[in-house]
């Protein structure tokens, strides 16, 4: 396991002491080890950390041999596979903007380089990368390039250690983003390198113009980031489609759809639809087998063209996914006669609060305290547990244990998911269920 820290989150002190330690001790001062478990902090500032001479430094080493690397993980995590022939799995934790991403990446990037075969296959998985995050991450205040999707991705080997080929599963796509956000964020990365990488002929067919142009584009008040180049990024993404074997025709369906979204953004509505609407429910529509319209008022007429629009991108997302899938899956692996291999990363949004939470955010952080209990029990219980039965002597250690926090939310027979579950099912959210989940926190205080 992999648990990162946003600096913020370190005692300020601590990050003074750390970055001016950087300086001195380059590869030892924001990483360490608590058990099996690497603990870092996101340095914020290119380190010569990841080079190719630290993957060959950190390549078949015990842990704690060198100083704690996200390296040594991954060797761990490959050398047991092959030693031990067990399947093996990173689970990569923390808030928004601790490092998370960066850290899989890295991970991919010391197996492709361990198992040695410079293949295509690795090349394809590698380069799945920027089209996940293309239309999967977006700048957040936390986090310029902050993934709004979960991701596990199970890399498969064969018998001699090599790669041949990978699964990714996706949870959870922020979708509510494609129509909304926060002051100072963006949409999707993916519309802003479209708009900036296209040339002039592509946009005129698509009838596109610039960012600002477009209300989903344009709520966070905020159409560029500084530390990204969207134009460059187009480029890679296209390279990357190629290598992922997405056709041009392909391309420019996804191109046409992302378009439409944008265009149904623009949509105004004029007049009143609710009049319209009281002559299209009559009984005379099912007679002529029409389906009666139920009486909508612009605004709600606005909801489903955000709905429909956030559908649009949603299957998208999945089909990229898919199609992704389609090109770095070998099914020949999964056959018992010559069973793979697999290490599995997985690597998750990161937990944030704001003063107003979605319903997608409280999904995020429920997932995120989750793996919380997942450090927790293997870092403090379970360490604690080991040290009372080998009767070392030692001072116990105080800590904040989540687990009530999570049988509120998700784990009791009675929880907040399962009232809203309940509740979802009424047209509008009512009264007792603000009551009921008032009684059940106040219950568990
Ligand atoms: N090891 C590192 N060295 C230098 N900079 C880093 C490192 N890890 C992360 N960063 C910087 O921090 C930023 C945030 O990292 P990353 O996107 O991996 O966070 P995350 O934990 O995945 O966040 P989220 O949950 O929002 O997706 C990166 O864009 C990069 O600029």
């Amino acid at each position: 396991m992999v648990h990162l820290m946003h600096p913020s989150s370190v005692g300020f002190g601590w990050i003074l002491v750390c970055m001016l330690a950087i300086a001195i001790i380059l590869t030892t001062v924001f990483q360490t080890y608590t058990g099996s478990i690497l603990v870092a902090v996101n340095p914020y500032q290119l380190l010569p950390l990841y080079t190719v001479d630290q993957i060959r430094l950190y390549c078949n080493k015990r842990i704690g041999e060198l100083p704690p690397h996200v390296f040594a993980i991954a060797d761990n995590c490959y050398f047991n596979m092959k030693r031990n022939k067990r399947d093996q799995c990173c689970v990569i934790s923390g808030e928004s903007g601790a490092g998370k991403t960066e850290s899989t990446k890295l991970i991919l990037q010391f197996l492709a380089a361990v198992s040695g075969q410079h293949s295509w296959i690795e090349q394809q998985v590698l380069e799945a990368n920027p089209i996940l995050e293309a239309f999967g991450n977006a700048k957040t205040i936390r986090n310029d390039n902050s993934s709004r999707f979960g991701k596990y991705i199970d890399i498969h080997f064969n018998q001699s250690g090599v790669i041949e080929g990978a699964r990714i599963e996706q949870f959870l796509l922020e979708k509510s983003r494609v129509c909304r956000q926060a002051p100072e964020e963006r949409n999707y990365h993916i519309f802003y390198c479209m708009l900036m990488g296209m040339n002039t002929e592509q946009k005129k067919m698509l009838n596109l113009g610039t960012a600002s142009e477009y209300t989903y584009l344009t709520m966070g008040n905020c159409t560029s980031c500084d530390s990204r180049n969207d134009a460059k990024d187009y480029a890679h993404i296209r390279s990357a489609m190629k290598i992922l074997m997405f056709s041009d025709s392909e391309h420019w369906d996804i191109s046409k759809l992302l378009a439409a979204i944008l265009h149904l953004g623009n949509v105004e509505f004029q007049g009143k639809f609710s009049i319209a609407c009281a002559y299209l429910s009559s009984d005379f529509m099912v007679k002529i087998s029409l389906p009666q319209i139920p009486n909508i008022s612009n605004d709600g007429l606005q909801f489903l063209f955000h709905f429909f629009s956030q559908g649009i991108y949603g299957r998208i997302f999945l089909w990229i996914v898919n199609k992704i899938n389609s090109a770095i899956f070998n099914p020949s692996s999964q056959k018992p006669k010559d069973r793979h291999q697999s290490i599995g990363l997985l690597d998750i949004f990161g937990f944030e609060n704001f003063s107003n939470n979605s319903f997608e955010q409280l999904c995020i952080n429920i997932a995120n305290e989750h793996l919380q209990q997942f450090f927790v029990h293997h870092v403090f219980k379970l360490e604690q547990e080991e040290y009372l039965a080998e009767h070392i002597t030692w001072n116990n250690i105080d800590f904040t244990d989540n687990h009530q926090a999570l049988e509120v939310i998700a784990l009791k027979p009675m929880n907040i998911i399962s009232l809203i579950d309940e509740e979802s099912r009424f047209p509008k959210v009512n009264f007792w269920f603000h009551l009921k989940c008032l009684a059940l926190h106040t219950a568990h205080r």
